[in-house]
């Protein structure tokens, strides 16, 4: 995306067969809170395999079985902190409005506190908080947590089992309409927050570890060469002026994987419901890849919301707000959001390159030309994720930064 915000689409790049053979084994296994998603969708097993339909697909839940519709685990941290730039509620003005899953049962109030369910919340035990060392001891770069919705478990408490999906869509008296809920979202999240790309790997105890290490120094290696290109682009002469923010020492690198259960529901009545609320990612460059299912969009200038094409081998590189800061408004971070399928599962895992906490943010000065200005005020990579943590999902963030 980037500057470039028509509807084109994402640039593909090339995938060496044993990247996507890695790439679709750590989708496998990066978590086993994924393999009752993953087992009904066999081709992540096989990525040769055609995305065959198999029976789950058709979205009506196995007897017995939780309701993938419903499904949702929240971050206690998140829970805790409140609306924060990775998992909060969407905000700010929208061309058109997108909902929350109307078949899910509200557990509060109207408006709950973003970054909890508006779904049925299952019984589960809650995941373990990463210990005080292991943050400190991520915080100082010699491993790296987990955290998110998601760790390694799966929940033993027994769930209880969903009442059967509605053959037809869910009306109340014929009259359902689509409220305007911001605040919901439908999407279960797992974070990998790296710290060192060799050091957590020995941390982690899940069977996921070789194929996400694998996975993530080849994707890092696509945002390098990615921003090497928009260096040469811009006629930088240092060619890592960019790509060696993501490289150096202590760099802010967070690895995301999002479900977004289907949402029945939504079937015939026209309307979305909110998988990820309306935002823009606030590191340097964010490399996605998706199963193929479709919800990703984007933001153009005047506001329509454009649809991403679905293609499992292709990524999406998203810029952002601090290239967007760097290239002095060159490259632009674009609105994003994802809308739920109403009849498919969708997983996306993100790779997001952030600079070190003590990098400055500025338009770098061999950019600038005669008597240009920088747009933004100062700031360091960690003061801008402070700020944005305080922030809203959809706020522009940004703003508060412009001179
Ligand atoms: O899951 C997706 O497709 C996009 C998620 C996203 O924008 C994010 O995690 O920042
Ligand atoms: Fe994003």
């Amino acid at each position: 995306s980037g500057n470039s915000i028509s509807p084109v689409p994402p640039a593909r790049l090339c995938f060496f067969s044993s990247f996507q053979s890695g790439s679709a084994l750590l989708l496998a296994s990066l978590d086993r809170a994924y393999v009752p998603y993953l087992a009904a969708q066999p081709w992540w097993f096989s990525p040769a395999r055609p995305p065959s339909i198999t029976s789950r697909s058709s979205g009506r839940p196995t007897p017995g079985t939780t309701s993938p519709a419903c499904r949702w685990s929240t971050s206690p941290a998140l829970a805790r902190r409140g609306p924060s730039p990775t998992r909060a509620s969407a905000s700010g003005s929208s061309s058109s409005s997108t909902t929350g899953c109307p078949r899910t049962r509200w557990t509060g109030s109207s408006r709950r506190p973003s970054g909890s369910s508006r779904c049925r919340r299952p019984t589960r035990t809650a995941p373990a908080r990463p210990t005080r060392s292991a943050t400190a001891a991520s915080a100082s770069g010699s491993m790296a947590t987990w955290g998110g919705s998601s760790t390694c478990s799966w929940p033993s408490t027994p769930r209880r089992s969903p009442a059967p999906a509605p053959s037809r869509p869910a009306r109340s008296s014929g009259t359902f309409k689509c409220p305007r809920e911001r605040d919901a979202s439908h999407c279960d999240t797992t974070r990998v927050w790296l710290v060192s790309p060799s050091a957590y790997v020995a941390h982690m105890a899940c069977v996921c570890r070789a194929a996400l290490n694998e996975y993530i120094a080849a994707v890092r290696k696509v945002a390098v060469r990615v921003m090497e290109a928009m260096a040469e682009g811009l006629g930088i002469a240092a060619v890592d002026a960019l790509s060696g923010m993501v490289t150096a020492e202590g760099s802010d690198q967070v690895f995301r994987v999002n479900h977004y259960p289907p949402c029945h529901a939504l079937q015939g009545l026209g309307c979305s419901a909110t998988g990820f609320g309306e935002h823009t990612d606030p590191q340097l460059i964010s490399v996605l890849r998706s199963n193929g299912t479709s919800g990703l969009q984007i933001a153009l200038q005047n506001g329509q919301w454009v649809s991403v094409p679905s293609d499992r081998d292709a990524f999406f590189v998203n810029v952002g707000d601090s290239l967007q800061v760097l290239t002095n408004g060159r490259f632009k971070s674009v609105k994003h959001r994802v809308v739920a399928n109403s009849l498919k599962s969708r997983v996306s895992m993100i790779y997001f390159g952030g600079p070190a906490m003590t990098q400055r943010i500025a338009p770098l000065p061999q950019l600038l030309g005669a008597g240009e200005q920088s747009l933004y005020k100062d700031f360091t990579w960690g003061e801008y994720k402070k700020a944005a943590y305080n922030s809203r999902l959809g706020d522009n963030r940004l703003a508060q930064f412009h001179r």
